[in-house]
């Protein structure tokens, strides 16, 4: 029997008043037959996936972003170290990573990474070594490797852009080490965030020219000659060779951000 007593529920008459209510979602027809929130709650079935439905993921999200204001909201300044999980610990751009790392903590900075292998661990390992802040916001994947062993103040996400977040709100700017298609995304949403200008002063570094030349050539070649960014926008990014260089122009660029 269906909650409205067998009335057929396709009469308009039978339509005027919801069969059912759910906070601000009104249910009728065959939607007013599901079972209530609190039903899942209270009956022990176990079959019934409740922690896998929408709502529910609402809440882990929420807490996703409690926690992360939560533990770096006294971090104090800090720059975003980006790069390849995939950087073996023999090549030159692990070299600099480590040395970005170190450079940041000499100059008063905390060093936030994805605290993943590679580039990240490099960067983190450089943050430790010195003695500095050196902080991991691990994300869960399918294929589960945990935090690098040179994080001291690790958070785990399972949301990409709840993390994403934190890159962001708890840095002064970001310096970007060679990477794939996980570094990219971090590039282009700063990028964007700037150009929208949801955040100010907020400094992009990329550091390695062999590297990301050819990238910046197709911005401007491709995406400037057609109109698809202006000109002001190319100078959102600093594009480095050396460590040292990085950590100057971001530092140079950070005065007055305060967060997104
Ligand atoms: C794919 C491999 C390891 C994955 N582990 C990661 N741990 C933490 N953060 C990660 C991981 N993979 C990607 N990220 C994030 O994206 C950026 C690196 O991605 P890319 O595609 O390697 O450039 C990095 O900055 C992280 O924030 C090992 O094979």
């Amino acid at each position: 029997m269906s909650p409205n007593n067998g009335k057929n529920d396709h009469q308009p008459e039978n339509r005027a008043a919801p069969a059912r209510r759910r906070g601000q979602v009104e249910l009728r027809g065959e939607q007013a037959k599901t079972v209530q929130s609190d039903q899942y709650l209270l009956d022990s079935m176990e079959e019934t996936p409740f922690t896998k439905t929408d709502p529910w993921r609402v809440l882990r999200i929420q807490s996703e972003f409690v926690e992360g204001f939560g533990t770096l909201s006294e971090l104090g300044p800090a720059i975003s170290v980006f790069g390849s999980a995939r950087t073996p610990r023999d090549s030159p751009y692990y070299a600099m990573g480590e040395e970005v790392g170190r450079l940041l903590v000499e100059a008063g900075y905390a060093v936030i990474t994805g605290g993943g292998p590679g580039a990240m661990e490099a960067a983190n390992k450089g943050a430790c070594q010195a003695g500095g802040v050196s902080v991991g916001l691990g994300i869960e994947l399918p294929f589960e490797q945990g935090m690098n062993e040179w994080v001291d103040l690790g958070i785990n996400f399972r949301y990409f852009f709840a993390r994403k977040t934190m890159f962001v709100k708890y840095a002064q700017g970001f310096i970007v080490l060679p990477g794939g298609f996980g570094t990219l995304d971090e590039l282009f949403e700063a990028m964007t965030l700037v150009q929208t200008q949801k955040v100010t002063s907020f400094p992009i570094v990329l550091i390695g020219s062999e590297f990301w030349g050819p990238l910046w050539h197709w911005v401007r070649e491709t995406l400037l000659a057609n109109g698809m960014i202006s000109e002001k926008d190319l100078s959102l990014v600093h594009l480095v060779d050396e460590p040292s260089d990085a950590v100057r122009a971001v530092l140079a660029d950070t005065a007055g951000h305060t967060g997104p």
